[in-house]
């Protein structure tokens, strides 16, 4: 049998289909998100809600979820007096400059109960004890870190409280080129939207009813003070259409098709356990 090519291997291991269903791909992620909840003991979900298209798509996945989970159960109060529950979270540093984008988004998602909290005075309070402690100034990218972190700790707050679980926005387009922070959003404890690309996102997004402007607006982590909405694709150097392609097992240019390897061989230790003495994966080489 013949070695499969670096491509087909990442397709493999990130589960991407070349084609979808998208009626059919809700309703298994719906089902997934159900059957997963009623086998802990948990009474929802929570989910940071950006304005973006990832949030926007695993939020109205978890809402339907839960919706259909108290329709079902005849004693929704069994569990906690008002059923199950999604809780989305904005989480803007400061005033978000998309603020409206992710108002609109909490309109087609209609959560359960929404809460806000500020990051900013948390995320700059660790920064300035960072700098007082080791005499040097953070960068303004490992700044963009703590933020994600930040937002991260507060979703874990949030569902250890209301005795929830977090729920993360990692598909495929995202895991294979490793753009999150590690333990920052790429921590979660159910990922419903994983093995999608980019491109599959959109389409289920569209056949759930959301504006066009939530999944056609330039998708960003907007992490760093001195470039604000900074576009995922330029900090990539290559375009989601080129990745969305790759991952469907397409053709694409060398050095487009090289970006992205080089990128997935790098964040290997992102996409696995704490690595210990009984891991071999970090000597492999594709
Ligand atoms: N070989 C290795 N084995 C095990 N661990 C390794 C390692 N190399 C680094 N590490 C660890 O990983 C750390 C670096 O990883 P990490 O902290 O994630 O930092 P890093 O990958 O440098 O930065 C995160 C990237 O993700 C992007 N991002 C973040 C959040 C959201 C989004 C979005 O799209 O919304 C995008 C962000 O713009 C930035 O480009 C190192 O400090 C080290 O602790
Ligand atoms: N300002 C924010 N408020 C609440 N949650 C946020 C915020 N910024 C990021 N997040 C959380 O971090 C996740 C990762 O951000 P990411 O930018 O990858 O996704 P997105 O904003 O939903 O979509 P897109 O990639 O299209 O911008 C988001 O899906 C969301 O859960
Ligand atoms: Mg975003």
């Amino acid at each position: 049998m013949t070695k499969p090519t670096v491509q087909q291997h990442i397709q493999e291991v990130l589960h991407v289909l070349p084609r979808i269903d998208a009626d059919q791909e809700i309703r298994r992620r719906v089902d997934f998100l159900k059957s997963y909840l009623l086998s802990t003991k948990a009474e929802g979900y929570v989910l940071g809600i950006s304005g973006g298209q990832d949030s926007t798509l695993t939020g109205k996945l978890a809402q339907i979820a839960v919706d259909e989970l108290n329709q079902e159960i005849t004693d929704p109060t069994g569990i906690a007096g008002e059923g199950y529950r999604f809780i989305t979270v904005r989480l803007p540093y400061g005033v978000q400059q998309d603020e409206a984008d992710a108002q609109m988004a909490l309109s087609f998602i209609q959560p359960s109960k929404n809460i806000t909290v500020n990051i900013q005075p948390a995320v700059d309070a660790s920064a300035a004890q960072f700098e007082q402690a080791t005499g040097e100034k953070l960068s303004d990218f490992l700044k963009g870190n703590i933020k994600a972190r930040e937002r991260m700790k507060v979703q874990y707050d949030l569902a250890a409280h209301y005795r929830m679980l977090v729920l993360g926005t990692d598909h495929a387009a995202e895991a294979v080129s490793g753009f999150f922070t590690k333990h920052g959003d790429g921590a979660c404890d159910a990922a419903p939207i994983f093995g999608l690309n980019k491109r599959q996102g959109k389409e289920l997004l569209k056949h759930l009813g959301c504006p066009e402007l939530l999944y056609l607006k330039k998708p960003t982590a907007d992490l760093e003070d001195l470039k604000p909405g900074l576009p995922d694709e330029v900090a990539l150097g290559v375009t989601y259409e080129e990745i969305d392609t790759y991952l469907e097992g397409g053709v694409l240019s060398d050095a487009a098709k090289d970006i992205i390897e080089r990128r997935y061989q790098r964040t290997e230790h992102k996409r696995n356990a704490a690595v210990t003495v009984y891991d071999e994966w970090w000597k492999e080489r594709l």
